[in-house]
């Protein structure tokens, strides 16, 4: 995990307890290392070198990675060289919302050529702004302006990992909570240079999920699947990211996703894995529907 609160694993929370939904569907133990975005920067390098070491030699060692949502420009260049690291490693990497737009920016900079690429948020006069402001939303009005809560995602390619992983369905609702999206305008300069769109909002003009085909496992996701996923029912791309990192991704897909269709009598159609035991019917319901008082 790359991100900025390291030390401060509360914040991560909902990020850590998706990882574990999706660890325990796997059946493996999850270990998490916390890698402080900026002490992957040329800085850091300089300034505390067993640092530098230590975070590289981290991510290094990790089967995945993870960038999850974040505000604030510090360790921004950290989390484009882990995300760079990824896409060129073939490591397994999920991008949350900030971790999305990150891989959007690394893929500017290294494939599109365009060394000055970033979001407007971290560098408002960037002549390559391939993260902008969304038009809706005020600079003056912090808050309630961001664009937050459930909204809907309609899947773009039919084979892609991500369509599969979420079950082959046309649509999924998630949560949001950002002001900033990928340019609009340079979409298809980057799917010319193949970096795939293969979530859109309803509108078609803002991008929901991006992914890199030939890659394991590379995807960015603008909304926050953490926030719906439970266990036994474990978020589709956290779940394909554990999968990815283990070996299991090939036979998830073939499986046909994640295990989220729960059908109206409150039973899944699949087993689910709870510490290692499988549950007789299947059923999703008891501790697990009701446990966390959020209606899903
Ligand atoms: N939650 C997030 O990661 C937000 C990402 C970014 N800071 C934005 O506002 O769009």
């Amino acid at each position: 995990m790359v991100g900025k609160y390291t030390g401060l694993s509360d914040s991560y929370l909902s990020v850590l307890k998706a990882l574990l939904h999706s660890s325990v569907a796997c059946r493996r133990k999850l270990f998490v290392d916390w890698v402080p975005a900026s002490d992957l920067e040329n800085e850091t390098a300089k300034e505390n070198p067993e640092n530098y070491r230590n975070s590289w030699n981290l991510l290094k060692g990790a089967d995945a990675v993870l960038v999850p949502g974040g505000f604030g420009d510090r360790g921004v260049e950290g989390k484009i060289l882990a995300a760079k690291y990824a896409r060129e490693n073939r490591i397994p990497y999920l991008g949350i919302c900030l971790g999305m737009q990150i891989a959007v920016i690394e893929y500017a900079r290294s494939i599109l050529g365009l060394q000055d690429a970033n979001s407007t948020e971290f560098d408002p006069n960037t002549p390559n702004p391939c993260v902008i402001f969304m038009p809706e939303g005020s600079k003056t009005h912090m808050g309630g302006t961001m664009r937050l809560g459930s909204r809907r995602t309609y899947f773009q390619v039919k084979d892609s990992k991500s369509t599969k992983l979420f079950g082959n369905r046309s649509f999924v609702d998630e949560r949001h909570r950002h002001r900033y999206e990928v340019n609009p305008d340079m979409v298809q300069q980057f799917e010319d240079a193949g970096l795939s769109f293969t979530g859109k909002d309803e509108t078609g003009h803002r991008m929901e999920i991006v992914e890199l085909p030939n890659h394991p496992y590379f995807i960015g996701v603008q909304f926050h699947p953490e926030f719906k996923s439970r266990p036994g029912k474990p978020s589709a791309v956290f779940l394909g990211l554990i999968a990815a990192a283990c070996g299991q991704l090939d036979s998830l897909l073939k499986k046909g996703g994640a295990p989220t269709h729960v059908l109206s009598n409150g039973t899944s159609g699949e087993k689910f894995h709870r510490n290692g035991t499988t549950l007789a019917n299947g059923s999703l319901d008891g501790i697990y529907r009701n446990g966390n008082g959020v209606h899903v």
